[in-house]
């Protein structure tokens, strides 16, 4: 990811272990400023999920794969650091997936090196294929943040941006928001403006009027788990976003890699959805926005039907949702993938 710091261009990773410790850009802390979390044990690494300092599905797992070896090195009890960073965040699939392949290769820090590797080749394959979607001139949807910072680079819904923008298309970001912790507005936002890509910030709730306008071509958004038959979770608003596509006849798209999908589960119904703190809901930057008597209640995704889906957007190629049994024959051939 391609970061100006102080005028000079960086390219900077969401998450990477130096030094015996695992490095994390501070996602709570942008766009003001860039600040590195030092994660020194597991239970800094549970800290960091749990509290989003990392967020967005790969980039837990990756997380969570460099601070299982850590632990290992750092001779921690690991039936203890796998419960408690196994208990962290429970709708993200790629956290699950990225601690079964650290169990299964003995918490080696090689094998974190490999999944962090696997994750990131994986986004940009998915870019490159997304792309394929794009025309020469594009407007598109995105909620949250599904950009390099949900992964390690790239991103998942933004690498096919980040792709047809460095092929010199001309394309243009709705960038929803995203209440109630507005990971679009403060990192999506921040992600393109860092290199260069035409965007405007819009309330969730402004969505479909570009939509009915005919504003928007296509709609791209990440995702945390997605069922056997289609269904996914994805931060919360995704799925009004889904059905107003649909009603206004836009292509809706989903770009994951295989680590982000639960072939354990029939549909969505299954999916685990975590309520987050309410004071999410009630504050903005620390600032109370309702009544003290007022409560919230702060869902952190929901669930979006297939039947909404035109096509998942995996490194594997695009898929329909009725494709996935030839995802999951694929996945199977895989052997990074075909994690048991
Ligand atoms: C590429 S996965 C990104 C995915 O994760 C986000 O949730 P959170 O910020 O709570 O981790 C959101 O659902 C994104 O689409």
């Amino acid at each position: 990811m391609k970061v100006v710091i102080d005028g000079e261009v960086r390219t900077l990773k969401a998450v990477w272990y130096e030094d015996d410790e695992v490095k994390l850009i501070d996602q709570r802390k942008l766009p003001e400023k860039i600040e590195i979390f030092e994660a020194k044990n597991s239970d800094d690494i549970a800290y960091a999920i749990k509290n989003m300092v990392v967020r967005g599905a790969p980039a837990i797992g990756v997380t969570a794969a460099y601070g299982l070896a850590m632990a290992k090195k750092k001779g921690e009890n690991m039936d203890e650091a796998v419960r408690k960073i196994g208990s962290t965040r429970p709708t993200a699939y790629d956290l699950f997936k990225a601690i079964r392949y650290m169990q299964i290769n003995d918490f080696d820090m090689n094998s974190a090196r490999r999944y962090a590797m696997e994750i990131s080749g994986r986004s940009r394959k998915i870019g490159e294929i997304g792309n394929q979607l794009i025309g020469q001139n594009a407007r598109i949807l995105t909620h949250c943040n599904a950009g390099a910072l949900a992964v390690v680079d790239w991103g998942t819904a933004l690498a096919p941006i980040r792709m047809a923008h460095g092929d010199g298309k001309n394309i243009f970001v709705f960038v929803d928001e995203t209440r109630p912790r507005l990971q679009g507005a403060k990192l999506t936002a921040w992600e393109l403006a860092q290199e260069g890509i035409d965007h405007a910030i819009i309330a969730d709730n402004a969505a479909g009027f570009y939509m009915r306008r005919k504003e928007v071509d296509l709609v791209i958004v990440g995702a945390d788990r997605i069922a056997s038959n289609g269904d996914f979770a994805n931060k919360i608003g995704t799925y009004e976003k889904a059905v107003l596509a649909k009603t206004n006849g836009i292509p809706f798209y989903v770009a994951a890699p295989g680590s982000t999908f639960d072939f354990s589960i029939k549909s969505g119904d299954e999916i685990p959805i975590e309520e987050r703190d309410e004071n999410e809901v009630l504050e903005i930057n620390g600032t109370r926005i309702g009544p003290v008597e007022s409560h919230s209640r702060n869902p952190a995704f929901d669930v979006t039907p297939n039947e909404y889906v035109t096509g998942f957007i995996t490194e594997y190629g695009i898929f329909k949702p009725s494709e996935l049994g030839k995802l999951k024959e694929l996945m199977e051939k895989d052997l990074f993938m075909n994690i048991k």
